[in-house]
């Protein structure tokens, strides 16, 4: 599990690790420098001619402690400062007087020379507006000198990525490595920030969980060693009815592979026993190809009796992947919703009908806590909470939050960078597994399915679905690796699933 930190977070906690624990800055600012090194050494990379271009704020500092570290390596470096000498940090001030106490000079005119590789130190997390007039310039210079081969290397975050929403402020270094202190920031993982910030290393200079005093960062990830232990225990003496009785209400007339890809994906994320509720048109299908599934197949609508004989013995419902929006799908969403003795996972149509039916949603939120997970796009997450676009955009967190509130539920908000948000919970986990691959028609009831899965083994549902989102994105990775990002599908994820689990799983 790793931190994802806002850039108030950072400062409080390097605040905090200078002022109470007594590290000085400069210790810090070295060792910071001193990591890059590593980093580089780690990747086999050893400059021969480099650009340092560093601001005036503690990033600058950083720059120039790395430009002095490279020399000793026997690097040829030149020097370039941009801003306001009177804005200069005291700790910047100390790094520029060790420099030229050791000979070294600052251009007064950015030399354009051939350089391989080039230092981005002019802006880390005190970005604060959009870049404009200099500092502009510098950017679009770095990147230029980066289109002709030198290797840009961004210190913290590249200069004009918004640390905490991965917004590009005007323009912004598309670096090949980003070496960044302590923790990771959010704008290393969200897009559009993630495309600059290139290779991310995330590297120790002493900040710790002990000074998480005046709070804990308010975002995490998992990562595949967390694995091990975040994966349900499997019980060697269990049977089937131990893992977990899975009731699956999804397909329609002109939609089988819903009950497929999620009935599978509920099988293989180690789920017991699955049975399905769903037209009887899609009986043969699933009979011929999802063998392993029990059926309950209604001709037009289905009988109530029946749905209630599958929620007596079901642990976990999973609830609409491509049920439609018609022809009694209101009286069965009504009907499994006023169930409330198991978790229940939502997606796809089954939000559709909570978006279109006041009734439903409220008999969602009537549920309570811990009893529901819903897996919105982001195109299902507006429909829900009757936004349009530009408010997604602007405060994407805010309105997902708002809409777990509003349902007292777990929201897993399906989009490149996925985030599962719960009522009462103040942080949020911001998946980092997966990729373009993944977006193929199928993939979000694969998601569905691996949730409710990972719920009938008796997970709770924030974590079940935060550890369903992270495998998703892993299994896409490995079909992405077999079958490639364009021709990928959602059962090739599917098939995944089991070797991730069991490659970096306990057993
Ligand atoms: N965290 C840690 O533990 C450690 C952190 N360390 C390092 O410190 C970095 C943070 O340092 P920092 O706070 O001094 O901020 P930084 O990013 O250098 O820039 C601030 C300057 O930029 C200016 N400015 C802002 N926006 C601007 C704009 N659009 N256009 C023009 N100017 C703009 C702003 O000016 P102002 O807004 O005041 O006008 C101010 O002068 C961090 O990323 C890491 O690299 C390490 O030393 C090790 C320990
Ligand atoms: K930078």
């Amino acid at each position: 599990m790793r931190y994802i930190l806002k850039a108030y977070e950072m400062k409080m906690y390097d605040g905090d690790t200078i002022e109470r624990i007594g590290i000085p800055s400069m210790v810090l600012m070295e060792r910071a420098a001193l990591s890059v090194i590593e980093s580089l050494s780690e990747r086999n990379l050893m400059p021969q001619k480099v650009l340092v271009v560093a601001g005036m704020g503690n990033n600058g500092g950083d720059g120039l402690a790395v430009g002095r570290l490279l020399a000793e390596k026997g690097a040829e470096v030149a020097f370039y400062m941009a801003g306001n000498p009177d804005k200069m940090t005291e700790e910047t001030r100390r790094q520029l007087f060790i420099l030229k106490n050791l000979g070294f000079s600052i251009q007064s005119k950015l030399e354009l020379a051939e350089y391989d590789m080039v230092v981005d130190a002019l802006f880390g997390i005190g970005l604060s507006r959009n870049v404009e007039g200099e500092y502009l310039t510098l950017i679009r210079e770095m990147n230029r000198l980066g289109k002709k081969g030198a290797f840009l290397l961004s210190l913290d975050i590249p200069s004009g990525v918004c640390a905490d929403t991965g917004r590009i402020l005007g323009e912004a270094v598309q670096a090949n490595l980003t070496v960044t202190f302590a923790y990771a920031k959010r704008g290393h993982f969200l897009y559009p920030g993630r495309e600059y910030t290139g290779k991310l290393m995330v590297k120790d200079i002493g900040i710790t969980e002990s000074s998480f005093l005046k709070g804990r960062p308010g975002a995490f990830c998992y990562e595949k060693e967390d694995l091990h232990r975040l994966l349900p225990k499997r019980k060697p003496w269990g049977n089937k009815g131990t893992f977990g009785k899975v009731l699956l209400v999804a397909g329609s007339y002109d939609m089988c592979g819903a009950c497929v890809l999620c009935g599978k994906s509920i099988l293989r994320a180690g789920a017991g026993m699955v049975k399905i509720i769903t037209p009887s048109c899609n009986r043969i299908i699933l009979q011929e190809t999802f063998p392993e599934a029990m059926l309950y197949t209604f001709e037009d609508k289905p009988h109530m009796e029946k749905v209630k004989n599958s929620l007596d013995w079901a642990d976990v419902v999973v609830a609409g992947p491509g049920i439609g929006m018609g022809n009694g799908t209101k009286e069965l969403m009504e009907y499994l919703l006023k169930d409330k003795r198991c978790p229940m996972v939502i997606d796809a149509d089954g939000l559709n009908l909570l978006a279109a039916h006041q009734d439903l949603f409220e008999l969602a939120a009537e549920r309570g806590e811990g009893k529901l997970v819903i897996t919105p796009h982001p195109g299902e997450l507006l429909r829900l909470m009757k936004m349009d676009m530009e408010v997604y955009k602007e405060d994407r967190e805010k309105l997902i939050f708002t809409l777990a509130k509003g349902l007292h539920c777990v929201v897993a908000a399906k989009d490149a960078v996925t985030l599962v948000a719960e009522n009462g919970r103040e942080e949020i986990y911001m998946n980092t597994s997966g990729n373009d691959g993944m977006a193929t028609a199928g993939s979000g009831d694969a998601l569905a399915g691996i949730i409710g899965g990972l719920l009938a083994q008796g997970m709770d549902c924030f974590f079940g679905a935060c550890l369903g989102v992270y495998l998703h994105g892993l299994a896409g990775e490995e079909a992405a690796g077999k079958k490639g990002r364009y021709g990928m599908t959602a059962l090739d994820l599917v098939k995944e699933l089991p070797f991730v689990m069991t490659f970096y799983g306990p057993n």
